[in-house]
């Protein structure tokens, strides 16, 4: 059941061969069968066979002595988008968080074995964590956007990396706000504070300031879970756009989205890797039973 190093071999995590077809955009209401991963997506340019982004073996994350994430192994590849499912509980946000070291703030939390980002130890002692977060970005649960106005949302992070130029500034604004499908939406009242946003809205503006400070990889813990279903097909739709520019990993409870958008596919229980591969063949024919009966919702 256990993921071992034979079956989760990196090149499972490749991408599907490339399809000769346009984009179609996800969150389509036609993607409603659990097992109906997006069809027709097209690889990004030079993405083939996307290598490793982050690279896992053997990690564990323990909170004092309690193991949530066990030894787990397995690749997240370049440029594609990788979802993390599993029951509550099982140690999603847990992993993701580990990842660009949102761990760190808890205490007792400790990690074991090996995380890599571009073949560095994530968890080396010497690795500027603020740095880290720079290149890995995160988009959480609720959108927290700051009491600020949307321009300096977006400007904030550029703003801390020591970016002072108005002209600089606002064409960073406006690119990001652009990525996140937001600047129509915003442009003339980039002034206003950004709390009076829808939340689909904040949460693109999340995604934004996110985006301004040119992350590699964009982690994104249930990003439209407290979103209504338009504001979410906005987000799927989003995730489609960014995937090859950015390596996406996101976790999600909802089996229909993780078809929709991902590539890849990371099952986990109990803190255990059961089974980690291609979204398409994992909803259409997994390996194991247990992600069977997940994804046919037998239980969690
Ligand atoms: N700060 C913490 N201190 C101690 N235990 C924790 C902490 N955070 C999470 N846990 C435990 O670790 C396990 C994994 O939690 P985690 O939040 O990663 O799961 P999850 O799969 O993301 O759950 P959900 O889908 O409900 O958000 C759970 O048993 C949880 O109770």
């Amino acid at each position: 059941m256990t993921m071992n190093s034979e079956t989760n071999d990196p090149r499972e995590t490749a991408a599907p061969a490339a399809e000769n077809r346009p984009h179609s955009s996800a969150g389509s209401a036609q993607a409603s069968q659990p097992t109906a991963p997006q069809e027709g997506r097209r690889e990004p340019a030079g993405m083939a066979s996307p290598g490793p982004h982050i690279r896992a073996r053997e990690f564990s994350v323990y909170y004092g002595a309690f193991e949530a994430v066990k030894k787990v192994t397995f690749d997240v590849p370049e440029g594609l988008v990788t979802a993390i499912i599993g029951p509550s509980g099982c140690g999603k946000s847990t992993l993701l968080r580990a990842m660009n070291r949102m761990n760190d703030l808890i205490p007792r939390c400790t990690t074991g074995g090996e995380l890599e980002f571009d073949g560095r130890n994530i968890y080396d002692p010497r690795i500027d964590v603020v740095v880290l977060r720079t290149r890995i970005g995160m988009v959480f649960q609720k959108p927290n956007v700051f009491p600020k106005s949307i321009f300096d949302n977006v400007a904030y992070g550029p703003r801390l990396q020591g970016q002072k130029k108005r002209r600089e500034l606002e064409e960073i604004v406006e690119t990001s706000l652009r990525q996140a499908a937001l600047w129509d939406e915003v442009k003339d009242r980039l002034e206003d504070n950004a709390m009076g946003l829808s939340g689909g809205q904040q949460q693109r503006l999340c995604i934004a300031r996110a985006l301004a400070v040119r992350p590699e990889i964009l982690l994104m813990d249930e990003p439209t879970s407290a979103l209504d279903p338009k504001a979410t097909t906005k987000i799927e739709d989003l995730i489609g756009e960014l995937r090859g520019q950015y390596t996406i990993t996101i976790v999600t409870h909802n089996m229909q989205q993780a078809g929709r958008v991902s590539d890849c596919t990371a099952f986990l229980y109990e803190g255990v890797l059961v089974e980690f591969g291609r979204t398409r063949t994992m909803f259409t024919n997994p390996r194991e039973k247990q992600t069977e009966d997940y994804i046919t919702g037998r239980f969690g």
